[in-house]
């Protein structure tokens, strides 16, 4: 019995596991089969969601809808989202639909998941449909036929448009064409267009070609005159501009009515006579001719005067000084009462048959105290890497060996010696240390008043003053158009490192944020504005929804030298309105206004500012040859910021894109090089009926006038249609010359250009005129490379000309920029200097005491220190 129980179990066990099994699988059918019921009918609800979502997909990818930009399928795919997200985890193909309604959903599907692709292939084939369909249109825009990426560029209709183009590509003449496009092809209506030019002539023209091409009277806007154009709509008051004279003159009100504090005006003489340097370390300099040159870009005069005799008459100058850090040293006994000598010969004979009687940087006659400065050691007692060795000795033994000479002789004679060392200036302790070690030897500090100093610097160190004005008021004006407060650079500064900055730079804003208040104040009272105020105060109306944007599109010419205060704007602009387009042209290698606050990585980086862009390129120039843009571009790239370009010709020309013409003169206001330009040019164009137009480039302002004074050379009429001056050249009267500076020359070609005195230094091409750091707080970071800047302003200068450009120089004076471009670099009279690598090699021949006849070679740097000495061969 027990055993057939136990075999009944064996047999029926498996059998009802069987069963069981069964029994599940179809309970899991069932539940399965009512799920996808439950689906198929949910699909078949959202069945009609699905087709209308396909629907308007297909309607985007319509051509009648144009162009099927970035915004409409996001707004599309968030729409489409909840449905998309329900469907993606159903298995539709084994639901109970039929084909053609799983194939309905598979579309949805692939559309949200690929909408990207489908979208980028779609509008490159929409575009080619609208290249065809508008070739009557582009084959005459401004009497040219549009090129293929010009005219891509016009139908490349996204949210953010960005062309970046080269130097004569028709950037004006593609900004027409999109006028022209929208208006006669989209039929936006001219009011819904923001065309934004960079200055008011480029406004002027550009209104004028689209009033002849389409007789269309279409507003082209600065970005001023569109602020104030919303500032007189919100607020029906309009205000009035502060003028740019007025302007400096309150300024200038307002510093001295803030002077008569005394605490102020300590500040103001504190800054100007121990921090008017931000200084560089002895260590950044490459070489000692990168330092000499520093020091002779800078003052190194101190403001004692003493008498010099100049071609028989005795005058009283400034005191020279071998570095700033002695000028300091210099300013700072001569501030406080206490009387010294400036490189006296010591009191005790010291030259031999080879060194020269030892003089020592001060001496306190009052005292008998003399103080060496030892300026290029630091704490280590090591040297610059730049320091040169001296025979057998390495640069550090032959300086420290100098300094123990000097202690030793002080030690000798018994004469006393205060030390002072270039670290204790590097740690902001110089002037205090020293006035601690000079009251040890019972020396007397007596201060001048705040009053007479500042009397002094007014009389003997106006530049300094002047300079000083000069730098509160860009300051200003930058901080204003960078729509800065004064929590942030606060902040700034205090996260810098090193403490004489920082100092420098917190006791500037001390002088400058009542400045800033007073101003303020100022404008409010008398219902002024100024240029920064139109545009912050239209972007504050427009994020607070007083001013709606009702533009379709923004149109912005010159985009390269945009501000971060205009790009808020037409961000406000932009948020304002999600239906609203941006197209923006400009050329990265032509961004020349950072001094007045643009900001160059608002076009390299426009997408992380704009949001998902499409780029274009426009690369064929119509304006030079292959051989200007070969030589033109290796140039500009030569800074390796400046993003790469291909530029191609239009057009081949052999003739040469450049030619270089040399004054004698060392200085840079010799008209002959000008005048063999203008003869080269005349002979050039004898048989060429018609005006040859000429201009003629200065980096600076003042030296046009220089020229244009020249009424043996000009005459300089004024046309009062045209409202412009006719300058024409005497000798030739048929050839008229016109004077710009290069900034100026911006978007602005000719048959020749003639740039002028591309010499070295502070007024030379590149200028060697240094912004204060100061202004680096508010500037851009971008493109720290050197003279970034002004290498893309020569390129502007270089590119203007559409037959040549004639670029004047000094033969004794080159620029860098010329050494750089000059393919045959012969004409140097002088090579440089082997040791400081600037200088130049001077030749000296004369007779020496034994009567013999000599040739030395020595350093145009002698007297900054530069000893290079070479005999040459006599006979
Ligand atoms: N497709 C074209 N065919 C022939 N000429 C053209 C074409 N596009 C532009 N141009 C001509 O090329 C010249 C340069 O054009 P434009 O002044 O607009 O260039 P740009 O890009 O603004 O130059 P830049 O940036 O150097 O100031 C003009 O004389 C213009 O008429």
């Amino acid at each position: 019995m027990k055993n057939t129980v136990i075999w009944l179990g064996i047999l029926f066990f498996p059998l009802g596991i069987y069963l069981l099994y069964k029994w599940k699988k179809k309970r899991d059918a069932v539940k399965e089969e009512n799920q996808r019921q439950e689906t198929t009918i949910y699909v078949n609800t959202i069945l009609p969601e699905v087709s209308n979502a396909n629907y308007r997909f297909e309607n985007l990818l319509n051509y009648e809808s144009g162009y099927f930009n970035n915004n409409k399928l996001k707004e599309w795919q968030l729409d489409v989202g909840p449905i998309y997200s329900k469907l993606a985890t159903q298995k539709v193909d084994v639901l109970h639909i039929e084909s053609d309604i799983v194939s309905v959903i598979d579309t949805l599907k692939t559309n949200y998941e690929q909408g990207e692709k489908i979208r980028t292939e779609r509008n490159e084939a929409f575009m080619q449909h609208e290249l065809k369909e508008c070739d009557h249109l582009f084959s005459n825009i401004d009497n040219a036929s549009l090129d293929e990426q010009q005219r891509l560029a016009i139908v490349r209709d996204e949210d953010n448009n960005l062309v970046i183009a080269g130097a004569g590509s028709g950037k004006t003449t593609t900004v027409a064409g999109k006028v022209t496009y929208l208006i006669e092809r989209l039929k936006v209506l001219p009011d819904e267009i923001l065309l934004i030019t960079f200055t008011k002539k480029a406004s002027d023209e550009m209104k004028e070609r689209i009033k002849q091409k389409m007789g269309i009277n279409l507003e082209v806007n600065t970005f001023h005159s569109f602020g104030r154009k919303i500032i007189g709509n919100v607020t029906k008051n309009m205000p009035s501009v502060i003028e740019d004279k007025e302007y400096s003159k309150y300024i200038r009100k307002i510093f001295g009515d803030l002077m008569v504090d005394t605490k102020y005006l300590n500040n103001v003489i504190k800054f100007l006579t121990e921090y008017k340097l931000e200084e560089k370390d002895n260590k950044e300099f490459e070489d000692h001719g990168e330092y000499i040159e520093y020091i002779k870009d800078n003052e190194i005069k101190s403001y004692k005067t003493i008498e010099k005799t100049i071609n028989g008459r005795t005058t009283l100058l400034r005191e020279v000084c071998k570095s700033l850090e002695e000028v300091k040293i210099a300013n700072y006994l001569f501030l406080n009462g206490v009387k010294y000598k400036y490189e006296e010969p010591y009191q005790h004979s010291t030259s031999d048959s080879i060194y020269a009687q030892y003089k020592p940087d001060f001496y306190l006659p009052d005292y008998d105290i003399y103080i060496e400065h030892f300026g290029l050691i630091d704490k280590e007692n090591n040297v610059p890497s730049w320091f040169a060795p001296s025979g057998t000795m390495t640069a550090k033994e032959k300086y420290n060996a100098d300094i123990e000479w000097k202690r030793n002789k002080h030690k000798e004679h018994e004469t006393c010696l205060v030390e002072t060392y270039s670290y204790e200036n590097r740690e902001d302790v110089l002037l205090e240390n020293l006035k601690e070690k000079l009251e040890k030897h019972k020396v007397i500090f007596k201060p001048r008043s705040a009053e007479e100093v500042w009397d002094l610097l007014n009389d003997v160190a106006k530049e300094d003053v002047s300079a000083f004005d000069t730098l509160i008021n860009t300051f200003l004006t930058l901080f204003k158009s960078g729509n800065i407060d004064i929590g942030s650079l606060n902040a700034q500064v205090e996260k810098m490192k090193v403490r004489r900055i920082r100092k420098r730079n917190f006791l500037f804003i001390s002088i400058f944020e009542p400045i800033l208040n007073e101003y303020n104040a100022y404008l409010r009272e008398n219902n002024l504005i100024d240029f920064s105020d139109m545009i912050n105060e239209a972007t504050r109306y427009i994020k607070n929804h007083q001013f709606n944007n009702t533009f379709k599109y923004i149109i912005i010419d010159e985009f390269q030298d945009t501000s971060i205060g205009r790009f808020s704007l037409i961000k406000a602009l932009l948020d304002n309105n999600k239906c609203c387009k941006l197209f923006a042209v400009g050329d990265d290698w032509q961004s020349i206004y950072r001094f007045a606050g643009s900001d160059i990585s608002l076009f390299t980086e426009f997408e992380s500012y704009f949001g998902k862009t499409a780029l274009s390129k426009i690369e064929t120039t119509y304006r030079f040859s292959k051989a200007m843009i070969d030589l033109s571009s290796e140039f500009i790239l030569a800074n390796p910021n400046q993003t790469p370009k291909s530029l191609r010709p239009f057009t081949v020309s052999a003739i040469e894109p450049i030619e270089i013409l040399y004054s004698n003169s060392h200085t840079n206001d010799d008209p002959l090089p000008l005048i063999e330009a203008l003869t080269k040019i005349n002979a050039e164009n004898a048989e060429r009926k018609g005006k040859v137009k000429i201009i003629a480039l200065s980096r600076y302002n003042h030296f046009i006038n220089l020229y244009k004074n020249r009424r043996d050379l000009f005459s300089v009429v004024y046309n009062p249609v045209e409202k412009n001056e006719v300058i024409t050249y005497l000798p030739m009267p048929h050839l008229s010359v016109e004077f710009l500076t290069v900034h100026r020359s911006k978007g602005l070609q000719a048959d020749y250009t003639i740039l002028l005195h591309c010499v070295s230094g502070k007024n030379g091409f590149p200028s060697e005129q240094a912004d204060d750091p100061l202004l680096n707080l508010l500037l851009s970071k971008a493109d720290q490379f050197p003279n970034g800047e002004e290498r893309r302003l020569f390129y502007v200068a270089l590119t203007r000309a559409k037959k040549k450009t004639f670029i004047t120089t000094s033969v004794s004076n080159k620029s860098k920029f010329v050494r750089e471009i000059d393919p045959n670099d012969t004409v140097i009279t002088n090579p440089r200097c082997p040791k400081c690598k600037r200088g130049e090699k001077v030749r000296n021949e004369g007779i020496n005491k034994y009567g013999r006849p000599y040739i030395r070679y020595t350093c145009s740097n002698w007297n900054f220190d530069c000893d290079y000495v070479e005999w040459g061969k006599v006979g």
